[in-house]
């Protein structure tokens, strides 16, 4: 009788993990600690909770996230058939309504007959065949458990989640909705600024009182990049918010037919577009600055929020380091991990990761050679948060990490078109599907 494996924590990076290990007939436990104890960012007791955006990132297969999902999707990822399932509109993202989305997945593993679902922390690595997928929160316990496994420090970065608006009490007088470019259909509700409001908008951000973070010094902080609080985008400079989420192009008023001085976006977070988020507007003020502030806006007056902003500090392992190319620990073969443990930040990451490891950690029970990344854009996502994440921490890949270098591609920074390579890539893809 095969031992089950063991995989950590019911997040993106685990759902995926647990999925493949069953699919390839193995037996699976999959521990998840929610909701006898929460981490912080998450609110809900379902699988592959999303903590902030309700998007996985461009659809367009010559971006690197919509690359990377069409290549899950011909790997059967359960977490992108599930995504593509319950798409919500989003003018050329892939965005989810995040409720439906993560009962399904809790409901359709919870359903696997050879996927036991067990609730409660993990506090040490178990024995056996394991895969580490505890995120960005780890519990404490684990998280020094790991900290001797690996005998190193952790590395860490700061991420905040953005707040969640009721539809209805946006003023539609003044929202209208669009997308950037016309892209795919109108999807967005779309608060325009004048100059004047923008500036007293700003001003207010600037003076606005944080919350105080643990462990935390201010000087030493490194704020995830692609991801920034909004009112640090505020200090950096006077437009750095118009160059950024408050960015007017492509965006005329549908009334006027002008373009605002800056335009903040609010996405549907649900099918019937009761609830909407705020985009780019992660932040770490406190909780009655947000609503004052956020108030300011042209169309949330009297915004209801059901859900505010927070930030936390990410801590991940030094994957480069300490592991394979599978995902694997260069010491302990038999324990592997995925998605945000190990530095990979962001869903499509995180999934791509999970299903990777899940995929490994079944080859090793089978005593099959476990497989190095298949795929061009796995490896561009997985390379993403090195180059924006974390940068000083560490360094480019070495040259025969995945293919990417046999296709001749240079990274420089993040990859972000993949146009040139798709075809190729979904090609080798087919290629490569026989030797799993
Ligand atoms: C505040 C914040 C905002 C973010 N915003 C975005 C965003 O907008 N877009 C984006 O793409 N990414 C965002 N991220 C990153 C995103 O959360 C991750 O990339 C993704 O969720 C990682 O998936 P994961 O499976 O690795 O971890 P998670 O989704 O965090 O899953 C890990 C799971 O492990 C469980 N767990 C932890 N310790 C134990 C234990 N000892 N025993 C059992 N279970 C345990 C946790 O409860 C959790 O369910 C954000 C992260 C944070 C913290």
């Amino acid at each position: 009788m095969q031992q089950p494996i063991h995989v950590i924590g019911g997040g993106l990076a685990g759902t995926e993990a647990a999925w493949q290990i069953a699919a390839a007939g193995i037996p699976v436990v999959l521990h998840e600690m929610r909701p006898q104890r929460f981490g912080g960012a998450h609110h809900t007791s379902h699988l592959a909770e999303l903590v902030c955006s309700n998007s996985f990132g461009a659809m367009a297969s010559d971006r690197a996230s919509g690359l990377l999902h069409e290549e899950l999707r011909r790997l059967g990822s359960i977490v992108i058939a599930k995504a593509d399932e319950h798409q919500v509109p989003a003018g050329g993202a892939l965005a989810v309504d995040r409720g439906q989305f993560s009962e399904d997945l809790t409901n359709t593993l919870a359903q696997h007959p050879l996927i036991e679902l067990r609730r409660g922390e993990i506090p040490a690595i178990p024995l056996g065949v394991v895969v580490i997928a505890s995120g960005p929160l780890t519990s404490p316990e684990l998280a020094e458990d790991l900290r001797r496994f690996t005998g190193m420090e952790y590395l860490s970065f700061f991420d905040a989640a953005s707040p969640i608006i009721v539809g209805e009490s946006i003023n539609r007088d003044i929202a209208f909705m669009a997308s950037r470019y016309d892209k795919g259909e109108a999807a967005y509700l779309n608060c325009p600024m004048n100059k004047e409001q923008y500036i007293r908008f700003r001003e207010e951000l600037c003076k606005a009182e944080q919350t105080e973070l643990k462990d935390f010094d201010r000087e030493k902080v490194k704020f995830f990049e692609a991801c920034l609080p909004i009112e640090e985008l505020a200090l950096r400079g006077e437009d750095t918010m118009r160059y950024g989420p408050l960015k007017p192009v492509g965006l005329s008023d549908t009334r006027t037919g002008e373009r605002s001085y800056a335009v903040i976006q609010l996405r549907q977070e649900d099918k019937q577009g009761k609830l909407w988020n705020m985009v780019g507007f992660q932040t770490n003020l406190r909780w009655g600055e947000q609503k004052r502030i956020f108030q300011m806006i042209p169309g949330l007056e009297n915004a209801e929020f059901v859900r505010l902003g927070v930030m936390h500090r990410n801590t991940f392992i030094n994957a480069p380091q300490l592991m394979h190319q599978t995902l694997q620990f260069k010491e302990h073969p038999n324990i592997l991990a995925a998605g945000q443990i190990i530095g990979t930040e962001g869903y499509t990451a995180a999934s791509a990761g999970g299903w990777l490891a899940g995929t490994n950690a079944a080859r090793v029970a089978l005593g099959k050679q476990p497989v190095t990344l298949p795929i061009t854009t796995m490896m561009g996502a997985l390379f993403e948060f090195i180059s924006t994440a974390s940068p000083k921490h560490f360094q480019p890949m070495p040259p025969n990490f995945g293919i990417l270098p046999d296709l001749g591609v240079k990274i420089k920074g993040k990859p972000e078109r993949y146009g040139k390579y798709r075809d190729r890539s979904l090609q080798d893809l087919e290629n490569w599907k026989h030797l799993l």
